[in-house]
């Protein structure tokens, strides 16, 4: 189980260290977290205390004890007595609603953003930002004239040309409809993987952090309930009991390695082994983040024969977690890769599972949605 400092596991730049203690009304936060990834998730339900930590971050709440350091420079030392006022933080905010100016075209939006840093320190180009977010056609038109996820494209435009140290993104696609989301997610993939600016990101979705992390902090009641690696962090699916149980589960990077065009596959290539999933339009050789959900897959002692699944990768149970009601979380070793699988206590008991046994994950490839797949490059998980 990740730590609740979540340790950095390198000698990168921390991105962020939080260790606060803050009263707001009957609620109580007292969270204590390090990240050094790109794409930070703050994760929990309703009420657990994400957008209160984010506007600690960013300056909009002040916390009664503690620190807040965003890239080695301090924000807030309770101590020290020091409070970095807002608008000196250097960071970005997105929220939830892209509150652009109507009065102002796309064009004028986007300039607004670096109005208020100093001209020395301007880096972002603004031919890169409007690159990297696909809205070069949109410069000329007013926000009423574009669509939910046009406009988030360009409130994020905004946020990253007033140069930010770390962009804050509080639920930025809650009120996009699914189709929406699944436009600007490669956007949001290409800001984290060539954007050069940390972003965390509050989301209620497991799906979506699964996809988009690089680290998660999961909070519970205004408490870190664990903080790491995304990949270490979606394979404990206890953590996700009272939201998306169903989708947590391991991820692992794998890369196409050619596609069955007589059956409409493509093969993966994965530590574990052979993948094989319904044809995905990427070439031999790209890079991918593949989700393992922990419910579709079923343990085996011996080799299956004569079974219609495509997908059983060799294995080792490395542990067994007590997880929700009569479920456990069996741990696994597959040729490096993490998996977890979920399982029945009486299955548990049943075929003997103990760590060191070895074992048969069977995948129903149906796992494989096209939402679980994103391409990714080395060092993004
Ligand atoms: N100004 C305030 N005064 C008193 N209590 C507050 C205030 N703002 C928020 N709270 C309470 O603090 C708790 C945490 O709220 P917060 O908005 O941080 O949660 P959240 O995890 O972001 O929730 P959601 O996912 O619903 O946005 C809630 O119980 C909320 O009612």
């Amino acid at each position: 189980m990740a730590g609740a400092t979540g340790a950095p596991t390198d000698s990168r730049l921390m991105i962020l260290d939080v260790d606060i203690r803050h009263e707001q009304g009957a609620f109580s936060l007292q969270t204590r977290f390090r990240s050094d990834g790109k794409l930070t998730a703050l994760f929990g339900p309703s009420g657990s205390g994400k957008t209160t930590l984010v506007n600690a971050i960013g300056g909009l709440v002040r916390p009664d004890h503690g620190r807040i350091v965003v890239k080695e420079r301090v924000l807030v030392d309770t101590k020290a007595d020091v409070f970095v006022p807002k608008h000196r933080r250097r960071i970005g905010y997105v929220f939830q609603e892209a509150r652009l100016f109507p009065h102002l075209n796309v064009r004028q939006n986007l300039l607004f953003g670096r109005f208020f840093t100093p001209r020395r320190e301007r880096r972002a180009s603004f031919d890169h930002v409007v690159g990297l977010l696909g809205i070069g056609h949109l410069l000329a038109r007013r926000p009423s004239t574009l669509s939910g996820g046009e406009r988030q494209r360009v409130a994020i435009g905004r946020a990253l040309l007033a140069d930010p140290q770390l962009l804050l993104m509080d639920e930025p696609l809650a009120s996009l409809d699914e189709a929406r989301k699944a436009e600007i997610y490669p956007y949001i993939e290409r800001l984290r993987d060539e954007g050069g600016v940390p972003i965390v990101l509050v989301s209620h979705s497991v799906a979506e952090i699964a996809r988009l992390a690089t680290s998660i902090v999961v909070l519970s009641e205004g408490r870190v309930a664990a903080s790491g690696p995304a990949a270490e962090i979606l394979r404990h699916t206890s953590l996700f009991a009272q939201t998306g149980l169903a989708e947590a589960g391991a991820l692992i990077e794998a890369k196409v390695l050619r596609h069955e065009d007589a059956f409409g596959l493509t093969v993966l290539q994965a530590g574990a082994g052979l993948l094989t999933v319904p044809r995905l339009e990427r070439p031999a050789g790209t890079r991918l983040r593949v989700r393992l959900r922990a419910r579709d897959i079923i343990l085996s002692l011996r080799k299956p024969e004569g079974l219609s699944a495509l997908n059983v990768l060799p294995g080792v149970i490395s542990s067994i977690e007590d997880a929700e009601g009569a479920s456990m979380d069996v741990q696994l070793d597959c040729g490096g890769d993490r998996l977890v699988a979920r399982v029945t206590r009486k299955s548990v008991a049943e075929l003997g599972l103990t760590p060191g046994l070895p074992i048969h994950a069977i995948i129903k490839s149906i796992a494989f949605d096209p939402e679980a797949v994103a391409d990714t490059r080395p060092g993004t998980m």
